[in-house]
């Protein structure tokens, strides 16, 4: 993703104290039993967890530890089986309506048949909104990841890499303030994805949306995070929330210093203390 500066985005710093309402996401004592034909699966165990406007937060943990079901939580894509969530102040279900929320799946999940700028039109235009403004704001978003140059492009004519930050694109159409990102850069080999770790930090620091990230990676969760949500195996708990001491406009750099990697010790450790 080239970073290009859009100047119509306000820069906001979140706010030191946000009112609880106000809170992106709020998750108290959240549980999800999946139904099952012999046993049924107890995916998340009692999650609180909030979280504040302009964070950025990793979910990491092992394998099967329930990630991907809590962000689907947060999404409104999973029902609870108890608790409460809470999305900007309401339910999952009217943020998911309010457009509050972008998601970015671990596949791109593009349409062969449409190109780039079709792909990313195509939620806008599912919501009414006319062609001619579909397009504009399309092709906004499709500079802002870089692919400006290729919006005439099939998805197979692109590599994994420029297909994600297409999904990117399509996820950003709504301008949303929270932006759900499950494993995205899972399946990329490791030169593509630190390029785009290093342009998703500056997208964040630039406009200061609320992410929430899954990632298996120690180095991507430290690297990219203000905290990181350390779960433990099924039933999915939280273990330990880790507070980034890094700055908050971050180079690759960072991660030989000696700061970065006692973040990671301790990440390491917390997932470690999970198993026990
Ligand atoms: N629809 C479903 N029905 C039954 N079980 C499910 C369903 N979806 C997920 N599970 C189970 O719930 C548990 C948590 O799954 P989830 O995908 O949330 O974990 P994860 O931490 O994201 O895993 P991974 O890192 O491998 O993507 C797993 O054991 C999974 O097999």
């Amino acid at each position: 993703m080239q970073i290009v500066s859009n100047t119509e985005l306000p820069f906001e710093a979140p706010p030191a104290r946000v009112p609880a309402s106000r809170r992106a996401v709020e998750v108290r004592a959240a549980s999800v039993i999946y139904p099952a034909a012999d046993a049924p699966v107890r995916a998340l165990q009692a999650v609180d967890l909030d979280i504040e406007q302009g964070e950025f937060i990793s979910l990491i943990g092992p394998s099967g530890c329930g990630k991907t079901t809590l962000l689907r939580v947060i999404a409104d894509l999973e029902p609870i089986s108890s608790g409460e969530v809470r999305v900007n102040g309401v339910s999952p279900r009217e943020a998911r309506e309010a457009r509050a929320y972008g998601y970015v799946f671990q596949a791109p999940a593009l349409f062969p048949w449409r190109t780039v700028l079709a792909n990313v039109m195509l939620p806008l235009q599912i919501q009414g909104q006319d062609r001619a403004r579909a397009q504009a704001v399309a092709r906004e978003q499709l500079a802002r990841v870089g692919l400006a140059q290729f919006e005439g492009k099939y998805p197979w004519q692109l590599s994994g890499g420029m297909q994600q930050r297409v999904s990117i694109a399509r996820a950003m159409a709504f301008e949303p303030r929270i932006l759900m990102m499950d494993e995205p850069f899972g399946a990329l080999d490791e030169i593509t994805r630190d390029g785009l770790n290093e342009q998703l930090q500056q997208l964040w620091c630039r406009e200061r949306r609320t992410v929430v990230f899954v990632t298996h990676s120690i180095s991507e969760a430290v690297y990219l995070s203000s905290r990181i949500v350390v779960m433990s195996p099924r039933p999915g708990r939280i273990v330990k929330v880790i507070r980034s001491t890094l700055p908050d406009e971050r180079h690759l750099g960072l991660r030989d210093t000696p700061e970065f990697m006692q973040l990671a010790h301790q990440v390491r450790e917390a997932l470690a203390d999970g198993h026990h």
